[in-house]
């Protein structure tokens, strides 16, 4: 069934604009600036153990308050000095899979690996943890958190609906709790302030998937080997941002499986475009998947993994401007996208750079939407250390 790229649908009794239309939602965008958007009010309760009143749902001047104090951390000069520190998390787990390589199993399921190290990165990073089982102890239940809002979701916009998922409610509500205790803890024991949840990094998994469909992975291989040489082997800001090649296929595989699969906001005001309102209250479902392989936009092979579509525009050649939305769109869109591609780059760099791979025969092809796109059954991949 083709319902179209906007239309109206409920969730219980809230509803809800579904949009798949770039042309409407610059429209919409040139409307409503930052601090005037909504986040629907419908998911606060559901994610509230998630997210908290962090960046990611505060609204108004509580936003633009939030904004001006989180969005320095993510500076040029503070990215420098994470990227050590990256450097060394990425050599830890590259350690851990040359020893179980050499302990016989060459099998490496890469998206819990890599999830796992992506936390001990924000944990180091943002809390001064050192200690690898702790961060993976908080990245467990962040990810189980992930889970048990995703089971409850289906109840979002019924009355009474919590009261449905009462056990699952009370269980996210639990590992909330946990999750901050344990934060709580290590910050105690570092005599830190800092005490806000972060995001946690979402990498694109699937891009390992990606890799060992073509020649991409040697290509990326033979540039990293020829920056390096020109960098005297010092993996630093300037030395990464020479990966030219990597840079389009980490935006292809964003676009082709966007691990913000869809952007949520809702109208504060009513909103006029062309004569028509767009209600206050209406929650607005922007469906980026949607988007990103709409062949109106990137042309007959919008399902096939392309990177050179990224050789000579920065939106792959999209038709429209607001049809490549990996990270959002206006004032809100994420503040980490700068962290995220250095973090992509060194773990790439240092991972190519040590093995090739392929897809483990036993990898089932399953990506779902749990808040975040991620593939269901983990990223098994058969390792060879070169
Ligand atoms: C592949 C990785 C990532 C993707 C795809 C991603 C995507 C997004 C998207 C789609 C939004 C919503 C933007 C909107 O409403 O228009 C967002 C917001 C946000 N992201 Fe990310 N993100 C990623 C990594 C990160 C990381 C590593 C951090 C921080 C460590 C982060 C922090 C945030 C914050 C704080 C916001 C809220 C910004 C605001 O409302 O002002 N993100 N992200």
């Amino acid at each position: 069934m083709n319902a179209g790229k906007v239309f109206v649908y409920w969730l219980g009794t809230e509803p809800f604009l579904y949009i798949a239309d770039a042309d409407l939602l610059n429209k919409i965008s040139k409307e409503v600036g930052a601090k005037r958007w909504g986040k629907p009010s419908v998911f606060r309760n559901d994610r509230d153990p998630m997210f908290g009143s962090g960046l990611v749902m505060v609204e108004g001047n509580d936003w633009v308050r939030h904004r001006h104090i989180v969005a320095p951390a993510f500076n040029p000069i503070n990215l420098k000095a994470l990227a050590t520190n990256i450097v060394a998390s990425t050599n830890k787990m590259i350690q851990r899979w040359i020893f179980q390589h050499n302990s016989g199993n060459p099998v490496i399921d890469v998206e819990r690996d890599i999830v796992a190290t992506a936390g001990e990165i924000i944990a180091v990073t943002s809390l001064g943890m050192d200690d690898h089982n702790a961060a993976t102890q908080v990245f467990q239940k962040l990810r189980a958190l992930q889970i048990t809002l995703f089971n409850t979701n289906r109840y979002v916009g019924v009355p009474f609906g919590k009261y449905f998922k009462f056990f699952k409610t009370l269980e996210a509500k639990k590992l909330g709790k946990e999750i901050d205790e344990l934060l709580l803890s290590i910050i105690q024991a570092r005599m830190s302030n800092n005490s806000s949840k972060s995001k946690g990094s979402q990498q694109s998994d699937l891009l390992g998937l990606l890799l060992q469909e073509n020649d991409w992975q040697k290509q990326l291989r033979d540039e990293i080997q020829q920056v390096l040489a020109q960098h005297k082997h010092v993996i630093d800001l300037a030395m990464l941002s020479g990966l030219t090649k990597m840079k389009w296929v980490m935006n292809e595989a964003l676009r082709l499986y966007p691990p913000s699969p869809n952007v949520q906001r809702q109208a504060r005001d009513d909103i006029h475009i062309e004569g028509l309102t767009v209600p206050k209250g209406t929650n607005m479902w922007i469906d980026v998947v949607g988007m990103h392989h709409d062949k109106e936009l990137w042309g007959e092979d919008a399902n096939e993994f392309k990177p050179e579509r990224f050789m000579e525009d920065v939106n792959g050649g999209c038709k429209h401007k607001m049809g490549y939305l990996p990270f959002g769109f206006g004032g809100r869109m994420c503040v980490g996208r700068n962290l995220t591609f250095m973090e992509y780059k060194i773990v790439l760099t240092l991972v190519l750079s040590k093995f090739s791979f392929k897809l483990s025969p036993s990898y089932h092809h399953s990506p779902s939407i749990m808040l975040s796109l991620r593939p269901t059954h983990g990223l098994p991949l058969v390792l060879q250390p070169l």
